[in-house]
């Protein structure tokens, strides 16, 4: 079927049948490897239009090249019928109402909500210099043309994700944008938080303004985009309406076969708990209190400020504790540092991979065994090179080479490196933070698969995570947070997505 799929744009669909950006023959290549191989990619106006593909199919350099941070080696890109010239910068694109909204959204936390929306287009000024009045109002007119009322002069940091996601695309409104192009912008937001991003999204149809979605989530491009292309190994392999895609086509398309994902299980944990939390709080969270026994995976959930994240980092050593206590394996663990977590075997995967998980200049090898010395005395390099080997090869890490640095590896690749360190030492407890955010469906199910496994070593896991989907394939236990502390415990037949999306709303 994937070859039937080998079409391109079907004229007459809501797609939009005039274009608006051309992709023509484009060719990236990075040391001898094509990271884009002739790809030609045709965007309508008004066009909601996922890009889709594996990890290292080519999506961020698509991308990085449509944002001219990144120049192509051969090819050509047209916006509204102009070819754009080949040494194009940043600027070049701006002016041409080409608009990036990356996955931290790039907005000032500290400033207004107002502020935020003049950073770029300028402040509107009067005679006396900028005219606060004007700039408030046209943060509000262009909060309005989303249907999103929020006060201007709210400090972002005090709105939920999802406003400030609104924030950042009234910002591209008041830029002039006639295409807006978001890098994963809802791979950490709970199924709720990401629809409303993508309602907003989609009123932007009507305005003939197009937008490209980068996204590992297919029900969302299934309900709100009009027209998905597949990039797989660097080429198109496919670029249909969504229409006429099912769910299962579209992960054909992808990964090449629908992998099986792990279910379930359904015998309870036995034994007392490995990690007994009482009433723990810290920034944003508590007083939570809730048992993980040997085997079990435990998921920490709920919308993006509900204090889940934080809950996780405290009990991985990284983020503050105010009070409460915290038994591991029968015995006290207060870990106020990352190290004392370690030294007790806790092996955490931290939201911000780049800023707090990987060492992007230092190689695979390197960052799955940060301290080999540790692990092996007298340093023993053939091992570390046939485990690193190995590591790889289990988590399909492309590409296969334990010498490549990480800042080389697609997003997803290096985030399955952070997985597998983990796993690499023994763990007593894991406390993973979104560990599949960016990552493929393909990855997913490995991944999915070497926790069951661990866990059913008698590993115990808390799953910090805002994909529903997740939770309900590998969790044997759900605690819905809201507001930093629990809303519902959810197991057995009541774990379900729709169960967790109404506990997130506090029904
Ligand atoms: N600076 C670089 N040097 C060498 N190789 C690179 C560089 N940047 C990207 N690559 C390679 O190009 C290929 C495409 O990577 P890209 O980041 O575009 O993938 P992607 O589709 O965005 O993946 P993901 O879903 O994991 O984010 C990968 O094989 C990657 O390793």
């Amino acid at each position: 079927m994937t070859t039937d799929l080998r079409v391109v744009q079907r004229p007459g669909t809501r797609t939009g049948s005039s274009g608006l950006l051309e992709v023509r023959r484009l060719r990236k290549v990075y040391g001898g490897t094509a990271a884009l191989a002739d790809v030609d990619i045709h965007v309508g106006r008004g066009q909601l239009h996922a890009l889709l593909g594996e990890n290292g199919a080519g999506k961020s350099t698509l991308v990085k090249i449509l944002a001219a941070v990144e120049h192509e080696d051969a090819g050509e890109v047209r916006l509204d019928g102009e070819a754009l010239p080949p040494r194009r910068t940043p600027r070049t694109m701006a002016e041409r109402g080409v608009v990036f909204i990356h996955q931290d959204l790039g907005l000032v936390a500290t400033m207004t909500v107002a502020e935020n929306i003049a950073q770029y287009a300028g402040y509107p000024t009067g005679l006396s210099g900028i005219s606060w009045p004007a700039t408030q109002a046209r943060a509000r007119e262009a909060l309005a043309r989303l249907d999103v009322a929020l006060d201007p002069n709210v400090p972002v940091g005090e709105l939920s994700i999802a406003e400030q996601a609104a924030v950042a695309i009234a910002r591209a409104l008041v830029q002039d944008a006639r295409l807006i192009v978001l890098d994963e912008p809802t791979a950490s937001l709970a199924a709720g938080e990401a629809a409303r991003l993508l309602s907003t999204l989609e009123r932007l149809r009507e305005k003939g303004i197009s937008c490209i979605l980068v996204t590992h989530r297919l029900d969302e491009v299934l309900s709100h985009c009009d027209h998905v292309t597949v990039l797989r190994n660097g080429q198109v392999v496919g670029s249909r309406p969504v229409e006429e895609l099912s769910r299962d086509d579209l992960i054909e398309l992808i990964v090449g076969a629908v992998p099986e994902m792990p279910t379930r299980r359904s015998v309870p944990a036995g034994g007392p708990p490995r990690l007994a939390v009482r009433d723990l709080s810290g920034h944003g969270f508590g007083p939570v209190s809730f048992d993980v026994g040997p085997g079990e995976i435990v998921a920490l959930t709920g919308f993006a400020d509900a204090g889940h994240l934080a809950l996780a980092s405290a009990l991985s050593g990284a983020g503050p504790i105010q009070g409460g206590d915290v038994q591991l394996d029968g015995r006290g663990y207060a870990a106020r540092r990352p190290g004392q977590a370690l030294s007790r075997g806790v092996q955490h995967v931290p939201a911000e991979r780049n800023a707090e998980g990987l060492a992007g200049g230092l190689t695979v090898r390197e960052n799955l065994f940060p301290n080999p010395r540790r692990r092996w005395w007298p340093l023993n390099h053939r091992r570390e090179r046939s485990e690193a080997d190995h590591w790889i090869h289990a988590f399909d890490v492309r590409p296969p080479n334990s010498n490549a640095t990480v800042a080389t590896l697609s997003g997803g690749n290096a985030q399955k490196v952070l997985v597998a360190r983990t796993m690499a030492t023994d763990p007593t407890l894991l406390v993973l933070c979104e560990p599949t955010a960016g990552v493929d469906i393909g990855a997913r199910a490995t991944i999915y698969r070497k926790l069951r496994d661990a866990a059913a070593q008698g590993l115990a896991v808390v799953l910090a995570s805002s994909d529903f989907q997740e939770i309900n394939d590998l969790a044997d236990r759900a605690v819905v947070m809201r507001r930093g502390v629990v809303a519902r415990v959810l197991d057995g037949d009541d774990l379900t997505i729709a169960a967790l999306t109404g506990a997130s709303y506090g029904n």
